[in-house]
Parts: C-alpha cells; sequence; structure tokens
C-alpha cells in the first residue's frame, strides 16, 4: 500500500472528485459515514459525544460524523473553533444541515463535558503548528480526561514531516481516510495518533497506482504475492542450504533460536557454527541442523563459507578480538548477499573500515541501538533517523531493516517499506534471533533480499500477533514465535 505526502493526497481527492465523478460534498459524505461506521462499532449510543470542529473540510467531516451519530441516537454536542463565515463550502453546508447543539469555543470557558471527543479541528491542512486559542484548545482536550478519536489526523500533527511544539490533540484512535500516512510509522508520533486505522472511502484507484512515492506500507496480499509455491517433486536441494553463525559462551540460546526459526521457516538444508561449547546444545535443541565446530571451546575464532547459498552471521556471537578477525577475513573473501544482525552488527560498527567489505545486497538487522552504532551519529527526530536509514542503505548498497514497531525496511533504491504486523510482546531478548533465522531461511530458499526481507518482517510480526493473541503480550517469549509461524504462513498461503 502505497504511503503518499500531503500534496498528493490532496490532488487524489481533487482527481477523485472530477473522475468519478462526485461531489465533493458526498465524498465528504462517504468519509463521515466511514468514520462512523467505524465508530458505532467501537462506542455504544449511551456514551455522551463531543464534536470539536475546525471550519476546514476536516471540520466538515465533523460535523457530517455529529449529524450522522445523531440520528443514529447519540447524544452529541459540537464545538466550533474559527470564523465559520471563512469556512470552507462544504463544511458551511454541513454546519446549515446540523441540528445538535452548535458553541463556539471560548477559551475562558470549560469544554462541555463528555465521554467522547472527536477531533475534527485540523486533518492533512495543517499548514503550520497550531498555537492560541488552537493551542489551548487542543490543551483542554488532551486534558478532559476523554477519549479522543481523530478524524483523520490528530489535529496539531504534520502527515509528513516532524512537528516542532507540542500543541497536539492526543487520541487514543486516528481513523485516516483510504491511506495511512508517514508520521504513523514512526514511533515519536505514537503518543498522539494512538492506534490508527484507515477506512476505504472509494478514492480513484488509478491515480493511487500512478503515484509515485518511495514509502509503503505492507500489506498481507503484497506478501502472498511474493510467495513461491511449493511444488510436489520439490526436493531438499531445491530448498536452500543456510549456514547460520553465532553462539559464544552462555549466548549459544541465540543461536539456538534462530536455528529453530530458520527450519520452521522452509530451508531445506541447515547447518550452524557454533564454538564446541555448543555443540550437543544445538544437536539436542534442534536435531534438523547440522553442526560445524569452532576450533574454540567458547567462541567464534574463524568463519567457513563453503557451499551454502545464505548465510547469517551474528546471534550471540559475541565481539571477542579473535571473532573480530574471523569476520573480517570472512568478508574480505565473500560475496554473497548476508544476513548481518547482533553483534556482527557491533563488530562492523566498532571496526569501520570492514563496513566497505559488506556484500551488496546485504541485509541488516539493527534496532535503535544497533543502528545508532552502525550510522556513528544520532538523529534529532524519526523524520530524520529515516532519512539517515535510507542514505545508509544507499551508501552500503544494502537493505536495512531498522527493528521495532512498524519496522522499516530500507532498500538502496530509496524505498522503504513499513511492516504492518508485530506487536508489544515481541519487545524479548530473541525476538530478533528468531528474526535472522526466518531471513536466511528464506533468502537460503531463492528469494531476493528484497523480497526475503519483507517474506520475513512480516511473518515475523504475524507468527507475534498468533503468539499474542494465544499467551498474551506479557506471558509471550521470543521462543514461542517460532512456534506460531506454521500459522503466519498458512494465514498468507
Ligand atoms: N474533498 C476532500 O478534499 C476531502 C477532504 N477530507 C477532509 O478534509 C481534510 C483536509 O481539509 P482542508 O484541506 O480543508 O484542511 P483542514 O480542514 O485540515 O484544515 C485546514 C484549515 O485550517 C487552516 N489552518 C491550517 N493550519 C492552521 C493553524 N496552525 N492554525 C489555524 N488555522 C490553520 C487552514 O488555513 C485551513 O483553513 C482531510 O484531513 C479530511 O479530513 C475528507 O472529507 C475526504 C474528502
Ligand atoms: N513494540 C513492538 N511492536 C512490534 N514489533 C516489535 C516491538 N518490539 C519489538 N518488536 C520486534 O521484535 C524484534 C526484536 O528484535 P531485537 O531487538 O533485535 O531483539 P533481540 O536482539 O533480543 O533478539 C524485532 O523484529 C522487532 O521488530
Ligand atoms: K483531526
Amino acid at each position: 500500500m502505497k504511503i503518499l505526502s500531503v500534496e498528493n493526497i490532496r490532488d487524489l481527492d481533487a482527481y477523485t472528485i472530477e473522475h468519478e465523478p462526485i461531489s465533493s460534498f458526498d465524498l465528504m459524505e462517504r468519509a463521515s459515514k466511514a468514520f462512523v461506521q467505524w465508530f458505532v462499532s467501537k462506542v455504544t449510543s449511551d456514551k455522551s459525544i463531543l464534536v470539536v470542529a475546525g471550519t476546514g473540510n476536516n471540520g466538515g467531516d465533523g460535523l457530517a460524523v455529529a449529524r450522522m451519530l445523531h440520528d443514529k441516537k447519540y447524544q452529541v454536542k459540537v464545538v466550533i473553533i474559527g470564523n465559520k463565515d471563512s469556512g470552507s463550502d462544504d463544511f458551511k453546508t454541513n454546519l446549515k444541515r446540523l441540528s445538535t447543539q452548535v458553541f463556539e469555543f471560548d477559551s475562558e470557558a470549560k469544554l462541555p463535558k463528555a465521554d467522547i471527543i472527536i477531533d475534527a479541528i485540523f486533518g492533512s491542512g495543517l499548514s503550520r503548528p497550531a498555537e492560541g486559542k488552537y493551542a489551548i484548545l487542543i490543551e483542554q482536550i488532551n486534558e478532559s480526561g476523554a477519549e479522543v478519536a481523530s478524524i483523520d489526523m490528530p489535529s496539531g500533527l504534520f502527515a509528513d514531516r516532524t512537528t516542532e511544539g507540542k500543541s497536539i490533540v492526543r487520541a487514543n484512535a486516528t481513523v485516516s481516510f483510504q491511506l495511512p500516512k508517514l508520521a504513523f510509522m514512526l514511533p515519536e508520533t505514537y503518543e498522539y495518533v494512538g492506534n490508527w486505522h484507515t477506512v476505504d472511502i472509494g478514492l480513484s484507484q488509478k491515480f493511487i497506482s500512478e503515484q509515485e512515492t518511495s514509502n509503503y506500507y505492507i500489506t498481507a496480499s503484497f506478501v502472498k504475492s511474493l510467495i513461491k509455491q511449493t511444488g510436489k517433486f520439490d526436493h531438499k536441494g531445491m530448498n536452500g542450504n543456510a549456514l547460520i553463525v553465532g553462539g559464544s559462551l552462555g549466548k549459544i540460546g541465540a543461536a539456538v533460536l534462530a536455528a529453530k526459526a530458520a527450519l520452521r521457516s522452509g530451508v531445506g538444508l541447515l547447518t550452524v557454527q557454533v564454538p564446541r561449547v555448543g555443540n550437543s546444545i544445538l544437536q539436542v535443541a534442534a536435531p534438523e541442523a547440522m553442526t560445524i565446530l569452532d576450533d574454540q571451546e567458547n567462541l567464534i575464532s574463524s568463519i567457513t563459507s563453503d557451499g551454502y547459498n545464505a548465510i547469517a552471521i551474528g546471534p550471540g556471537l559475541g565481539t571477542d578480538s579473535t571473532t573480530v578477525k574471523a569476520l573480517g577475513n570472512f568478508l574480505t573473501d565473500y560475496q554473497k548477499p548476508l544476513v548481518l544482525d547482533a553483534d556482527a552488527l557491533n563488530i562492523l560498527s566498532d571496526n569501520r573500515v570492514l563496513m566497505e567489505l559488506i556484500p551488496e545486497n546485504s541485509i541488516l538487522t539493527p534496532h535503535p541501538k544497533e543502528f545508532k552504532r552502525l550510522l556513528g551519529e544520532s538523529w534529532q527526530n524519526d523524520f530524520e533517523r529515516l532519512d539517515k536509514q535510507k542514505e545508509l542503505s544507499k551508501k552500503l548498497k544494502s537493505i536495512i531493516i531498522l527493528k521495532g514497531a512498524h519496522s522499516s525496511i530500507s532498500l538502496p533504491n530509496g524505498e522503504v517499506y513499513f511492516n504492518s504486523t508485530g506487536n508489544e510482546g515481541m519487545a524479548k531478548g530473541g525476538s530478533g534471533d528468531v528474526l535472522t533465522g526466518m531471513l536466511v531461511s528464506i533468502l537460503g530458499q531463492g528469494y531476493s533480499s528484497r523480497d526475503a526481507a519483507i517474506l520475513g518482517v512480516f511473518l515475523h510480526g504475524s507468527a507475534g500477533d498468533f503468539a499474542k493473541n494465544q499467551l498474551g503480550s506479557i506471558a509471550m517469549k521470543s521462543g514461542d514465535l517460532i512456534n506460531f509461524i506454521p500459522e503466519a504462513y498458512a494465514h498468507i498461503c
């Protein structure tokens, strides 16, 4: 699913109005109806509602929503901020059609009490940070104790650039029209956006398909289209021969998690290179995997490369100087795409000359702290972090998966894919090792690095969602993700 800029969204609205054709008023009716449909599925009609409306089209949506909820017997009051006479045409038409109580915002008075506030002050038309009476109103909303649902955007938040200042509505939920906004993908906006949803309002698919963008939101149907069909006469040789290099004394578990996840993700053959201390642990925990034993008892001192079509390095690897040397020697000779995670990334960050040896189209999987080390610098805000991620991907000619909620997958060509699966129950040690195992397994099966990254990240998050469903986000642990990989695949296939 494309993530479009505000400018593109404005053109998309205009194109739909002209070419469907549909009047702008009827499009607003459609949008408001879609919001109301979502709203009534969440909120019972015994709750009191306050709609807070600006005088642009977002405010127009708010007034239409107020009318529709009133017709459905909800107790609705409306507060309007701004000069009604200079409101947009559709705002004015909706105001005429409204029969509920309407108040004008008075910054000296308190807002009428309500269980739920519907925020329709500003949407995508925000042109500068909210201030003055708008800031006062936003503060009153945030301090009202009511639950807040925002129409299209939390008022005061920019959709595709960082918002300086803090006069932004803190919504519990945001219902956005047709496509998600870039801001929804970034951690710093979560406190404002809350849980977001998109509702289909029939904007022109033709126009959307013709727009250029570098940002995408990964959908299940897209992931499904990437999956290769398996065949009756498949043999293990066709499903790849992958190697995981990792583990050190006290961290053999990381290699075990990666190995088990790889085995559940379809690879034909799997070998794990571990220090000697890891041999029996691995052979017992994952008997389907073969092991190669390092000369050293407790750490990796050399890395083999023979005969594998995908290699992952990092889980539990440690950063001992012997291991640093081993990684350096390996990278000097190896040219095929790698999966690099955890301590492999930390070694690269501490030995920056090695970064130049990363093979093209490798997949690097840093969490934010590892990413900061890799970059060698910090960022002012999440939009800047995204720009830096894109730059580093281009520079390394590799894919970077910056992990977290809505993990972002940046490609060397500048495209970024944001994940749609996963949950906070995955924020536990070992979840990343599971991802690494899945990635090397999928890469080994002959997928391109891009497809492997998208598939792996989506399925990993989906396994997490199934685990949360069954076990709850507190009790689930990283090893549980592996048990739900089959359900993640079944759901997609
Ligand atoms: N026909 C359409 O174009 C559709 C638009 N829709 C709604 O329309 C919204 C966009 O509407 P608009 O473009 O009218 O913009 P908004 O309603 O988001 O707000 C813009 C208005 O507020 C003013 N403004 C912006 N920043 C301000 C600030 N910091 N302080 C004070 N005033 C400020 C602008 O000058 C303008 O009058 C969408 O978010 C969506 O809710 C939907 O109804 C779907 C269809
Ligand atoms: N709040 C969250 N929502 C969705 N996914 C998450 C969340 N927190 C963590 N994850 C996922 O869990 C994994 C954690 O990886 P990582 O931090 O490397 O863990 P570890 O190094 O302990 O294995 C990543 O894939 C990340 O995207
Ligand atoms: K809004």
